[in-house]
């Protein structure tokens, strides 16, 4: 049968059966085509069989070549995998009660175990296979998208993930480029914009003060605030000074100096805070915020996820739900607000970062590419730290 013969076939499949529940029964018969032709159950992948170091990374031919399940899903060819600090930590189990709980929705494998687990949460390639109800995209578009962390990931040839998930990848970037994008701007595109009220017409003049600058987060976030007339100033180490000057940022302030507080306090206060780094920076951050003014602190480093692993589910959430609460409380009586912002991925606003990117608003930051031999070391390099934007692994050839 040749490809497009059987893509009709596949397709006829789901018109047919378009109950997941049907879907469920039949996903173990189906056989997909890739578009050379060939008939595909597998594919070569880095996956993991339990959490732990480095050592659980296991290359394989045989991965699980991923299937439609829903009508608006779409395959993408992967060309670049972007790794994330998320990928160490899930690597190491981070997550795992609730992303595994959300990872099989049909129960597919009914092993009830997340395993083999492919990490990777940037992805920019090439579709490959459209479900019936997608419209926006078509076989060979360039697509770029953040991958849900309950979804499996990019460190393989091939990923699934719903339309509403990606978005035609900027014409001015590589794909290597724009595997560097996606994760950290829907985060810091979650934590401005949604948790933390900015847009491209509430920015001009701001003063936005990006605790930890120099990583994946802070060298998007500095571009993006920048791009929108905002003041930036950031917390860095004093060798990353001129890279996040070279970005936009306005003000540097070293914190291999000494404590940071204190020649942030000598400075105007500010409306907005962005703190990558957590730990004892709330103690102090929040008083450099400008009181009564409507002025936010959003935190990227929350205890979410380790609630959710130490106490399951609905107690962690509860618990989740008082920390919040109480802190948010406390603050809001000395007139600031304090918030918690989220990964969130989404395809509509990477569309709005494409533009800004071809704009030449925003530039992707590639730290480090590694080939796809080489994921151990992409993972030892992110374990090292000491980011200065972002850590790509090369998976294909393809594209520009
Ligand atoms: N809640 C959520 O959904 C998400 C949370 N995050 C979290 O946000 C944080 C940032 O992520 P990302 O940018 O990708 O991480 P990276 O590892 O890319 O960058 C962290 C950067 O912070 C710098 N740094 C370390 N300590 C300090 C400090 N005390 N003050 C200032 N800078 C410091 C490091 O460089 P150097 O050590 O050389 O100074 C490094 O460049 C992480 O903790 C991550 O887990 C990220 C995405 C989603």
């Amino acid at each position: 049968m040749s490809s497009s013969g059987y893509l009709v076939h596949r397709r006829l499949l789901f018109h047919l059966c378009k109950s997941p529940c049907v879907l469920k029964r039949r996903v173990g018969q189906q056989r997909l085509l890739s578009t050379s032709g060939r008939c595909r159950t597998i594919m070569p992948a880095w996956v993991i069989d339990k959490y732990g170091n480095n050592d659980v990374l296991r290359f394989t031919r045989n991965a699980s070549f991923p299937v439609i399940h829903y009508p608006n899903e779409v395959i993408i060819k992967v060309v670049a995998a972007g790794l994330n600090p998320i990928d160490v930590s899930m690597r190491g189990g981070y997550g795992s009660s609730t992303l595994s709980m959300k990872r099989d929705p049909l129960n597919i494998k009914q092993s009830g175990s997340e395993f083999p687990l492919i990490l990777g949460r940037d992805v920019s390639g090439v579709v490959m296979e459209c479900g019936l109800d997608v419209k926006y995209f078509r076989e060979r578009d360039e697509v770029w998208a953040a991958i849900p962390p309950w979804k499996q990931g990019s460190l393989a040839e091939f990923v699934v993930l719903s339309a509403n998930e990606i978005s035609h990848k900027p014409k001015t970037l590589s794909h290597i480029e724009a595997a560097a994008i996606p994760y950290v701007a829907a985060t810091a595109w979650s934590a401005l914009v949604n948790t933390g009220g900015l847009s491209k017409d509430k920015c001009a003049n701001k003063r936005i003060l990006i605790l930890g600058g120099s990583g994946g987060v802070g060298t998007f976030a500095i571009q993006m605030v920048k791009a929108w007339g905002g003041h930036v100033t950031v917390t860095c180490s004093q060798n990353a000074e001129r890279f996040l000057k070279g970005l936009g940022a306005d003000h540097t302030v070293d914190y291999t100096a000494g404590p940071v507080e204190e020649p942030l306090s000598q400075l105007e206060k500010f409306d907005l805070i962005l703190d990558n780094i957590g730990g004892d920076t709330e103690r102090w951050a929040l008083g450099l915020l400008k009181p009564w003014s409507g002025a936010k602190y959003v935190t990227l480093v929350t205890p979410f996820m380790q609630n959710t692993d130490l106490l399951g589910i609905a107690d962690g959430m509860m618990q989740t739900a008082a920390t919040v609460a109480t802190k948010a409380l406390k603050h809001l009586v000395k007139g600031v607000h304090y918030r918690w912002g989220f990964f969130s991925p989404s395809g509509p606003t990477l569309d709005e970062i494409r533009e800004m990117v071809d704009a030449g608003k925003i530039r992707a930051v590639v730290e480090e590419t590694f080939s796809f031999s080489q994921v151990p070391q992409a993972f030892e390099k992110m374990e090292k730290g000491h980011a200065r934007g972002k850590t790509v692994v090369q998976i294909s050839q393809g594209g520009t």
